[in-house]
C-alpha cells in the first residue's frame, strides 16, 4: 500500500511538501497505471547515438557539423550542444540557485504562487481533470521576454543571487539560440536572419522544474511525456541523475548529461515551419533511482500575432504535400495551455 490515504496530503498541490511530510507515502493521484507502465519500451542501449553538436563548429559554418544539425533535427528532434560559450559558473550557479529556491520553507515559496492572469509563477501551470494522474514535479515558470511580459513580483527574491543567475543565464541563452536559428536557416535553404526574423519578437519563457525524491520511483511519473510549443526549447540538466527520455522509434531514450553541455529539441513551430522535416518530439522525465533532480528549461516562440504555416520556400523545395493548417501562434498557445501537455495532441489538431 503506497498511499497513506490521508486526504489532507492528497489535497496538497505541491508534491514536494508531500515528500516532506513523509518520504514513504505516495498519494493514489500520482500511481501511474500498470497498463501505461506495461507499454514503456527501454531503448536505452541507443543514448549514445543522440547527437552531440560543437556550435563553435556551427557557427563557423562547417559543413559536417551543419550537416549532423540536419540529421539531429531530422531524426532526433533532440540533440546535445557542446562549446556554446557559457561559462560552466553560469550553468552550475542557475542550478544552483533553482535548487536553493525549491528548498526554501513552503510559506517562502508560496509568495511567488501562480498568478492565473499572468500565466507565470511557483505551482500547477495548467488545469488538472479531476481524475488526471499527477507528476512527480514541481515547478516555477517565469516569462522573460519581451520584458514587458515580466511579473518582477514573482521572481524568487531568496537566494540574493537568484535574479542575477536568471538574468545573465537566460541573456546567455538567447545568443546561443540566435546562433542555433541562424544554422538552422542556412541548412534549410534560408536566409541566415530567416528564422529569427519569423518570431517577428523572439519570445522567452523559463521552466525551473523540480522533481523530488521518490520512494519507488518506478510507480510515478515525474513529467508527463509531451512536445513543447514553441520553435526550440534549450535545457540544462542536473549533471549526475539521469531523468530526461525522449521517444524513438516507439520507445524511451535516456539523454544522459554530459556535464556543461545544453540540451536543445525542437518545438512543434518548427515542425510546422519546415513542414515536418524537423520533429518536435515527445519527451518526459522519468527516475530511475531515488534522487532528486532539477532542470531549467527556456522555452523560445514567437510572437502571439504570428501566422504559423509552413514555409513557402521550403515547401518549393519538397516532394511531399503540405502537411499543416495555418494558425495564428497566439491562438495555438491557448489552445495548449488550456488543458496539461499530452503526447502530441496540440499539433495533431493542426495537421492536414
Ligand atoms: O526535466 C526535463 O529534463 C524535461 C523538462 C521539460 O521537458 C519541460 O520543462 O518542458
Ligand atoms: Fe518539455
Amino acid at each position: 500500500m503506497v498511499s497513506n490515504g490521508d486526504p489532507a496530503v492528497e489535497k496538497s498541490e505541491f508534491i514536494q511538501e508531500i515528500v516532506r511530510r513523509n518520504p514513504s507515502c505516495i498519494p493514489e493521484r500520482y500511481l501511474r497505471r500498470e497498463e501505461d507502465k506495461a507499454k514503456d519500451v527501454d531503448m536505452s542501449a541507443l543514448a549514445d547515438d543522440i547527437p552531440v553538436l560543437d556550435l563553435t563548429l556551427l557557427s563557423n559554418g562547417n559543413k559536417e557539423e551543419l550537416q549532423k544539425l540536419d540529421n539531429a533535427c531530422k531524426d532526433w528532434g533532440f540533440f546535445q550542444v557542446t562549446n556554446h560559450g557559457i561559462a560552466a559558473e553560469a550553468l552550475q550557479g542557475t542550478k544552483k540557485a533553482t535548487g536553493d529556491f525549491f528548498n526554501l520553507p513552503i510559506q517562502e515559496k508560496t509568495k511567488y504562487s501562480f498568478h492565473p492572469e499572468f500565466k507565470q509563477g511557483y505551482g500547477q501551470p495548467f488545469p488538472v481533470a479531476e481524475n488526471e494522474i499527477l507528476d512527480w514535479s514541481d515547478s516555477l515558470l517565469l516569462l522573460l521576454y519581451p520584458s514587458q511580459n515580466r511579473c518582477p513580483e514573482l521572481w524568487p527574491a531568496r537566494p540574493p543571487e537568484f535574479r542575477g543567475f536568471v538574468e545573465a543565464y537566460s541573456a546567455g541563452i538567447r545568443k546561443v539560440t540566435e546562433e542555433l536559428f541562424g544554422c538552422l536557416s542556412l541548412i534549410m535553404g534560408l536566409e541566415k536572419d530567416t528564422l529569427l526574423g519569423l518570431h517577428e519578437e523572439m519570445m522567452t519563457a523559463m521552466r525551473m522544474n523540480y522533481y523530488p525524491l521518490c520512494c519507488r520511483p518506478d510507480q510515478v511519473m515525474d513529467l508527463t511525456p509531451h512536445t513543447d510549443v514553441g520553435t526550440i526549447t534549450v535545457l540544462t540538466q542536473d549533471d549526475d541523475v539521469t531523468g530526461l527520455q525522449i521517444r524513438h522509434n516507439g520507445g524511451w531514450v535516456p539523454v544522459e548529461p554530459l556535464p556543461n553541455s545544453l540540451v536543445v529539441n525542437v518545438g512543434d513551430i518548427l515542425e510546422i515551419w519546415s513542414n515536418g522535416k524537423y520533429k518536435s518530439i515527445e519527451h518526459r522525465a522519468v527516475t530511475s533511482e531515488a534522487r532528486e533532480r532539477i532542470s531549467v528549461a527556456l522555452f523560445f516562440y514567437p510572437n502571439t500575432e504570428v501566422e504559423i504555416e509552413p514555409l513557402e520556400d521550403i515547401l518549393a523545395a519538397q516532394e511531399w504535400r503540405r502537411m499543416y493548417k495555418k494558425v495564428k501562434y497566439g491562438d495555438y498557445l491557448k489552445q495548449a495551455t488550456q488543458r496539461r501537455m499530452q503526447g502530441k495532441t496540440h499539433i495533431l489538431k493542426f495537421k492536414i
